[in-house]
């Protein structure tokens, strides 16, 4: 991976046209200028936000994981100072990604579950009828000693 430039903010506050668009998210320099006509939320917020930083913005439109994903290719260095984690975005599509196989392994733990549930069913059905079984035996035997005696 491409090591990433720091900046000062004053350097990121002198983007802030259509042809050059920068701005701040989480401490992280994005250069958005070829993303700014595909920009879903259209260019318009995005030139507002440029040159200054536009974490709260873009965190209070609650972007979606994808969004998020499609960051990193506009990551262009981060502000100076910045010591988080300068990859968290790649983090959280190996989570996905882990996610997804956990979510592969379910199928199997679907057909236990069916299996232990048929044993349930059967269980209850023949549970009450052993105790029905052994009522009626119980009953007739006393007949039996009743009468004999
Ligand atoms: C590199 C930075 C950004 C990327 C990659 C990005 C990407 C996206 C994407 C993919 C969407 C579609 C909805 C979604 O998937 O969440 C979206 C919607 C939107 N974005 Fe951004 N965005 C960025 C920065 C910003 C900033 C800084 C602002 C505000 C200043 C903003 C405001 C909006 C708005 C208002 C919407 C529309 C939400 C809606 O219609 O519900 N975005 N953005």
């Amino acid at each position: 991976m491409e090591e990433l430039k720091v900046f000062t903010m004053d350097q990121v506050s002198s983007h802030i046209s259509k042809a050059d668009c920068w701005f701040v998210i989480g401490g992280k320099v994005y250069d958005v200028t070829n993303f700014l006509e595909e920009h879903p939320g259209g260019e318009e917020v995005l030139l507002e936000a440029s040159g200054g930083d536009a974490t709260q913005d873009f965190e209070s439109v609650g972007h979606s994981t994808a969004a998020q994903g499609m960051m990193e290719t506009y990551l262009v260095g981060v502000l100076e100072g910045f010591k988080g984690d300068i990859t968290p975005i790649k983090k959280e599509t190996t989570g996905a990604k882990q996610e997804k196989t956990a979510f592969k392994e379910i199928p199997a733990s679907v057909v236990k579950d069916n299996e232990s549930s048929f044993f349930t069913k059967l269980l209850q059905f023949l549970v009450p009828l052993l105790i029905v079984a052994v009522a009626f035996g119980i009953r007739s035997f006393l007949k039996e000693s009743q009468t004999s005696s």
